[in-house]
């Protein structure tokens, strides 16, 4: 059995939306007030668009948060499957225009190829990162770290930033930031919403298989805290 922590539950998704942007803008301005920059890392996928666009309206010095993915599909930037995509038109928006984004796809034509130039590109990031925003596939995997991806032990063990994954079971090659450097955080969020996540995460905790349910290298380890917000 995993331990659980701090695990959120709301009635509704926009009340825990409200609650959570407003925990992050807190955070995010309070690294900026202490450390003169912020970082946050953001997931993909649909469940934090809503969040994206509520957090955008947060009032704080947006121009000093710098924002990067924890995941990247390798495609490119207009495709729809985009997670920079999704970024730019969900949160980098309203007053968080003027936050500083970094994408993890590259020119190169692979992950493999590209995963040096990435990690080079978000050297300048105030680490260990302020916030991490995870979301979690109902096979358990989150950051595109997938039970069936034959780079998980590399992607779970390497100190190394970022990681190639080729998914057999989801589209798309992916770069993805390593477990190192997702722990490396000083606040992790998991974000999640609906009965089946909640049925998924229940089910994480009840055994400590990495391999099976890559989300539980996240929630099995205590050097971080993960807050796990829910909602119905
Ligand atoms: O593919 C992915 O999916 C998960 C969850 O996506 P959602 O659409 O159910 O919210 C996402 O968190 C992750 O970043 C990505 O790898």
């Amino acid at each position: 059995m995993i331990k659980e922590t701090v695990f959120k539950a709301f009635d509704n998704k926009a009340t825990l939306e409200r609650q959570l942007a407003e925990r992050i803008g807190d955070q995010l301005q309070e690294a900026v007030d202490a450390r003169g920059q912020a970082s946050l890392v953001v997931s993909g996928g649909s469940t934090p668009l809503a969040l994206f666009e509520t957090l955008s309206q947060r009032g704080i010095d947006w121009n000093k948060v710098h924002i990067t993915l924890a995941d990247e599909r390798w495609v490119e930037n207009e495709h729809a499957d985009s997670n920079e995509k999704s970024v730019k038109r969900h949160l980098l928006i309203n007053k968080a225009a003027s936050a500083k984004f970094q994408g993890l796809k590259n020119m190169f034509s692979t992950p493999e190829q590209g995963t040096a130039m990435a990690a080079e590109q978000l050297a300048h990031f105030s680490r260990p990162f302020d916030v991490v925003i995870l979301g979690m596939g109902n096979d358990g995997h989150t950051c595109s770290w997938f039970p069936c991806s034959a780079e998980l032990t590399q992607t779970l063990t390497t100190d190394d930033l970022c990681v190639a994954v080729n998914p057999t079971t989801a589209p798309n090659a992916r770069l993805s930031l390593s477990k190192s450097a997702i722990l490396a955080s000083r606040q992790i969020y998991l974000h999640i919403v609906g009965e089946d996540k909640l049925s998924v995460y229940r089910q994480a905790l009840t055994s400590k298989a990495v391999d099976e349910m890559p989300i539980r290298a996240v929630l099995d380890q205590h050097r971080t805290p993960v807050d796990v917000y829910w909602s119905a």
